[in-house]
């Protein structure tokens, strides 16, 4: 199996930089959110898809959460979404590029409805809560395709793929690689499996890898809300056009690269601000 390390030197700098344009021109990513005192982790997903450049922002909310996300948003845009039909009339808007759903949405059957009616949009990440919702239901799992992308922890690929997580287990310097290529095979879409050593795979076989480890050791990344942030940058990046493979490189190098220009201290918040520090070291320019 061939895996390509993912370094500043892999890069593709000029995808980050913007071309001329209107806003739309640069992406709409809608974000779902969790109910009332669940919308912390959306919001900052939210935050992580505007900062890396999309060019507009919305959270989807359940009418019962609206005020509290209203009054801690203010670039961000806001749209109610009660339910999947809801979703799925907001999906018609064609400019909406990228959704993201997962981060603290919920288990329930409203969150399940917004899961399926998700699968229509034209990129789409899936993260925490809807992983855990997909190794529930075969029908979310038979709607994936190639421009969805899933990033578990651990613990949610246990759930998702409980063999391939006890093979990632194993000894071999390449096991996590394996199990990631293996899902992404099963499940039809990009697969990014997070940690210290971050690994990445497409259906057709591509794997990447992403080595949070020695020089760039960033064990401060192991703070709540981290994962959100690197969905919401994925999302970004998916919205702006970027391919998944290289949305979720991208992503991963970016992320950690934040936390490292941070340093000890860093709380999941912080991380979509110290993006334009990181994009103005990257000399990303105006395309
Ligand atoms: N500020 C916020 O609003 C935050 C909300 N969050 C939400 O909180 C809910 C629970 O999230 P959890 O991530 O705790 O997931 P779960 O509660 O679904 O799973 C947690 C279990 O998975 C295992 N696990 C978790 N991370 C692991 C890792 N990196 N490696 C191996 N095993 C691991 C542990 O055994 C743990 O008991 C989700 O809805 C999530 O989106 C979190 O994302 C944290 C931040
Ligand atoms: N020790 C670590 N070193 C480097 N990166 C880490 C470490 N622990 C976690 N991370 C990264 O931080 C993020 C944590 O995401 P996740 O486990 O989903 O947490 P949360 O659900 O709280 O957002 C992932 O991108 C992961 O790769």
């Amino acid at each position: 199996m061939q895996i390509s390390q993912i370094t500043r030197d892999t890069l593709d700098v000029t995808l980050l930089g913007k071309k001329p344009g209107h806003k739309y021109d640069h992406g709409h990513a809608l974000v779902l959110s969790g109910g009332p005192g669940k919308t912390g982790a959306a919001r900052m997903a939210a935050r992580g898809a505007l900062r890396i450049g999309a060019g507009a922002v919305t959270l989807g909310v359940p009418p019962a959460a609206q005020l509290e996300v209203a009054v801690q948003v203010t670039a961000i845009m806001l749209e109610r979404i009660p339910d999947g039909a809801a979703l799925a009339d907001v999906l018609k808007d064609n400019r909406i590029s990228a959704l993201c759903l997962g981060p603290a949405l919920g288990l329930g059957a409203r969150a399940a409805g917004l899961v399926k009616a998700a699968l229509a949009a034209p990129s789409v990440v899936l993260d925490a809560d809807a992983l855990t919702l997909m190794s529930q239901d075969a029908e979310i799992c038979a709607g994936l395709h190639p421009r969805c992308i899933l990033t578990p922890h651990m613990g949610e690929f246990a759930r998702l793929a409980p063999d391939l997580a006890e093979a990632a287990k194993a000894e071999r310097p390449s096991a996590k690689a394996w199990a990631a290529r293996e899902a992404a095979a099963r499940f039809g879409c990009v697969v990014l499996l997070k940690g210290p050593e971050t690994v990445i795979a497409t259906p057709e076989g591509h794997v990447r890898r992403h080595c949070a480890t020695h020089d760039r050791a960033t064990p401060w990344l192991a703070t709540a809300g981290a994962g959100d942030v690197l969905a919401g940058f994925i999302t970004g990046l998916l919205a702006r056009g970027i391919d998944p493979l290289e949305a979720a490189s991208m992503a991963a190098w970016l992320h950690a690269e934040a936390a490292l220009t941070h340093g000890p201290g860093l709380i999941a918040e912080d991380l979509p601000d110290l993006l334009p520090q990181v994009l103005r070291a990257l000399n990303v320019q105006a395309a």
